[in-house]
């Protein structure tokens, strides 16, 4: 369970403390996997950072498993837009770069890599340097770098945006794949209706503070989904409503402003 009771935070913007999460009270039980859709600005990133320890919230506070998150831990794995891959590694020694800092054998580690690059169908490439892959198989390293942590918890930020149409929907029925297999935690941040209504358990959908959560419903459509299923699209357009109430992009200038937090560490 990765629980938010009645977090804020915010940014200091110029001088005062601008909040972008207020009040939130959240519980993600284990294995669910939920996606966050929501206009430009108003806080999924944050939301996100706050999950991973990275930020710590003003005021309230949030735990993973019964434990409090105090900072990033590794059962917490994060995956970005961009498939931070390290380029001076080849494929197999990215995956296994973190297994190497937990101190896994070296042989060890290498099979674990391995299977791991087997599962998102790229072993082919064990040995090639990251710059000679495409974009969508670069995330496919990414992702498998996280996963041979076994992670209980994956926190994706927008992680195919930035893939052509296909590779984008190849990559989110191997990250269901993978999902169903090991049944992590999954909080997954994207702008796309039709990738949330596909994907999740659950959808929140985030609007600016002092009211971060505007709506928390859960996907009716059974699974296996078809993308082109009626019961699918009626879904989306559910969340489309839900979206049309908020701005399209909140930017900084128009959040409010607000003095009662205790500024930012
Ligand atoms: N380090 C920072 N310092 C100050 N303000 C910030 C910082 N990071 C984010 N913000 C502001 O906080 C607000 C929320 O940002 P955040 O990145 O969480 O939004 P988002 O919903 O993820 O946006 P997007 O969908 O565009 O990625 C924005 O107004 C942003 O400008």
């Amino acid at each position: 369970m990765l629980k938010f009771e009645q977090v804020s935070y915010g940014y200091s913007l110029g001088g005062q403390l601008t909040p972008v999460v207020e009040n939130l009270s959240l519980e993600i039980p284990a294995g669910q996997l939920l996606c966050v859709l929501g206009p430009s600005g108003c806080g999924k990133t944050t939301l996100l950072h706050l999950a991973a320890g990275f930020l710590h919230p003003q005021q309230g506070q949030l735990s993973f498993q019964g434990r409090p998150i105090t900072g990033p831990h590794p059962e917490r794995a994060l995956v970005f837009q961009d498939a931070t891959l390290f380029p001076w590694l080849r494929v197999v020694d990215n995956v296994a770069f973190g297994l190497r800092q937990r101190g896994v054998a070296r042989t060890e580690r290498r099979r674990l890599a391995l299977q791991m690059l087997e599962q998102v169908g790229l072993a082919a490439t064990a040995n090639a340097w990251p710059m000679t892959l495409s974009g969508g198989m670069r995330q496919r390293v990414a992702i498998a770098r996280v996963l041979a942590l076994q992670p209980a918890a994956l926190l994706m930020d927008e992680p195919f945006s930035a893939l052509d149409a296909n590779s984008r929907e190849r990559l989110q029925d191997l990250l269901l794949q993978l999902w169903q297999a090991q049944r992590q935690t999954l909080l997954y941040i994207t702008h796309s209706v039709e990738e949330a209504a596909y994907l999740a358990d659950r959808v929140l959908i985030f609007g600016p503070a002092p009211q971060s959560l505007r709506a928390d419903l859960i996907n009716p459509v059974p699974r296996p989904r078809d993308r082109s299923a009626p019961q699918l699209l009626h879904f989306c357009q559910q969340l489309r409503q839900q979206l049309a109430q908020l701005p399209c992009c909140l930017a900084p200038t128009i959040l409010r402003p607000h003095k009662e937090f205790p500024p930012c560490a």
